[in-house]
């Protein structure tokens, strides 16, 4: 539910958009921006299968947590989930890029108003981006995934991942 990576799809893959269906179990996609590397976890967002979510935090260099502006009986529910992963302390330090998608609709929420909703202030001490974006016509997404890459690279967490993929090599 809130992973939806049907843009990035797209973009990764190509996927036409019949051939979306909800994410069960694990999507892998494979990028390269700004010269990294990028390996895509896509993880399905419903309730039933949020758990499985913190088994890929630990090795997580960073989140990108989508919210479907268009849909706001689901907001309370995307507001606390955002909440316990930002808290989660095996996804400390990692930088997190929140993408407020749907744009495209006109009965979506704005970016702005979506985050006034979601408190987004109070999360000032936390490395985040955020970003309008749209799936459907990929507005927002690659400037979205170039600014988190570019964070990404820089962040202290990278760093000690790196340092322990390379001992572990
Ligand atoms: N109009 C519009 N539709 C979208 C957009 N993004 C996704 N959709 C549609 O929303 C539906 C759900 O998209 P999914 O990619 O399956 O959503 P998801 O969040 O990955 O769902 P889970 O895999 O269950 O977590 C699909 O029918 C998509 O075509 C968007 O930006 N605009
Ligand atoms: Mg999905």
């Amino acid at each position: 539910m809130f992973s939806l990576f049907y843009g990035l799809w797209k973009y990764i893959f190509s996927l036409p958009p019949d051939r979306i269906v909800p994410t069960v179990g694990l999507n892998i996609g494979r990028i390269e921006v700004s010269n990294t590397k990028l390996v895509f976890w896509d993880l399905g967002g419903q309730p039933g299968l949020r758990s499985i979510w913190e088994k890929y935090y630990e090795e997580a260099h960073a989140v990108i947590f989508v919210i479907d502006a268009a849909c706001p009986p689901r907001f309370e529910d995307s507001k606390s989930a955002l909440e316990k992963v930002l808290r989660h302390e095996d996804l400390q330090g990692a930088p997190i890029l929140i993408l407020a998608n749907k744009q495209d609709l006109s009965e979506a929420l704005s970016a702005e108003e979506l985050a006034r909703y979601l408190d987004l202030k109070k999360l000032d001490e936390r490395v985040y981006m955020y970003e309008a974006a749209s799936a459907f016509d990929g507005m927002g997404i690659k400037e979205g995934v170039e600014r988190l890459v570019e964070v990404m690279e820089r962040s202290k967490r990278t760093e000690t991942l790196r340092m322990r993929a390379g001992l572990q090599a």
